[in-house]
């Protein structure tokens, strides 16, 4: 990268971080916690208190989601007992919008520059796995990205970009903090949640919007996925190269449809020249209703949820 390119990346930051600041109160202007709303999440900001919301299109460098389900402004405030400053993204910015990787994970960047040091990821994922039913929320303690090992979604390809986003070979092997997953199983057994409300498990990123295949589905599963979604690995990727702790929760909102068998349609016709009568069929598909629906349902344990992570963190 030539040594101009590099101050412009530096120059448009610091623009982002000023024009932020130049909107807060100065107890806000250095959130210590980040929050990263998914799919029908952005209820977890409910509790901020002396909330200040800023909307992305008057922030430099943001881009704006098209998702429905997700909101489009940070969210700053205090959370907490202790009141913990922190700042929630209230919608994200996913690849298959069209948004190149760079702003994908330009709000994560600007968390670093503005003091975040440990990050909370959530999202809506399809289980992969049947001991993990709708509903439950998934402490990520890996991940399984195609798009990142093969494709070119990997949110680091490119020069290498000014300190302290300079790594150019940035281990992932430690992504998932493993204090702040703990920090999570603590908050819940606090909580009184029942057991099976969190657990543990891998979630594969695919770059969407489709739905998966039933193959596809399969595919994940017996590579180790436990779930499936569109977003959140750039983020991590990107909270980690910045020096942050990740936690990432992922809530079940569907099951990805993987029948045991599939319906032949040789069989049928051949039922139907014999005379047999059919069992009727119902075909499944995933639809972002019933995901934001889930998320609607359960928004308020993971709202209870990230509230007492961040407690125990304070
Ligand atoms: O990951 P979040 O943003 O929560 O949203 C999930 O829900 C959408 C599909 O229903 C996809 O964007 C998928 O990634
Ligand atoms: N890829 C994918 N993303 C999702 N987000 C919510 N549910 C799903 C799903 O089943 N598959």
């Amino acid at each position: 990268m030539a040594i101009n390119e590099g101050a412009e990346i530096l120059s448009e930051f610091s623009k982002t971080v000023d024009t932020i600041r130049g909107r807060l109160p100065a107890k806000l202007h250095t959130p210590l916690i980040g929050i990263v709303c998914g799919s029908g999440l952005s209820g977890l900001a409910a509790s901020i208190r002396d909330k200040v919301e800023i909307p992305y299109d008057e922030i430099p460098g943001f881009g704006r989601s098209t998702v429905a389900g997700h909101g489009n402004a940070l969210a700053f405030g205090l959370l907490g007992r202790d009141g913990i400053p922190v700042v929630a993204m209230l919608g994200r910015f996913h690849p298959y919008e069209g948004h190149p990787m760079s702003t994908v994970v330009y709000p994560i960047r600007t968390f670093a520059l503005l003091g975040v040091k440990n990050i909370i990821i959530t999202n809506a994922a399809g289980s992969l796995n049947p001991k993990i039913p709708v509903g439950t929320i998934v402490t990520i303690q890996d991940h399984l990205a195609l798009p990142n090992l093969t494709g070119h979604l990997n949110p680091l390809l490119g020069p290498v970009l000014p300190a302290p986003f300079d790594t150019r070979f940035q281990p992932i092997s430690t992504a998932y903090s493993f204090s702040l997953r703990k920090i999570a199983f603590r908050a819940a057994h606090e909580l009184q949640f029942p057991r099976s409300a969190l657990t543990e498990g891998i979630y594969a990123w695919v770059s969407g919007p489709t739905y998966e295949s039933p193959a596809e589905g399969r595919f994940l599963r017996n590579q180790g996925a436990d779930v499936v979604g569109m977003s959140t690995i750039p983020e991590v990727v990107a909270a980690k190269h910045a020096g942050m702790e990740v936690l990432v929760l992922s809530l079940v909102t569907n099951m990805v449809v993987i029948p045991d068998k599939y319906r032949s349609a040789r069989e049928e016709v051949d039922a139907e020249i014999a005379g047999i009568p059919l069992p009727p069929v119902i075909e499944e598909e995933v639809t972002h209703s019933e995901v934001l629906e889930v998320g609607l349902a359960k928004g308020d344990d993971m709202r209870k949820l990230v509230e007492k992570i961040i407690e125990l963190l304070g």
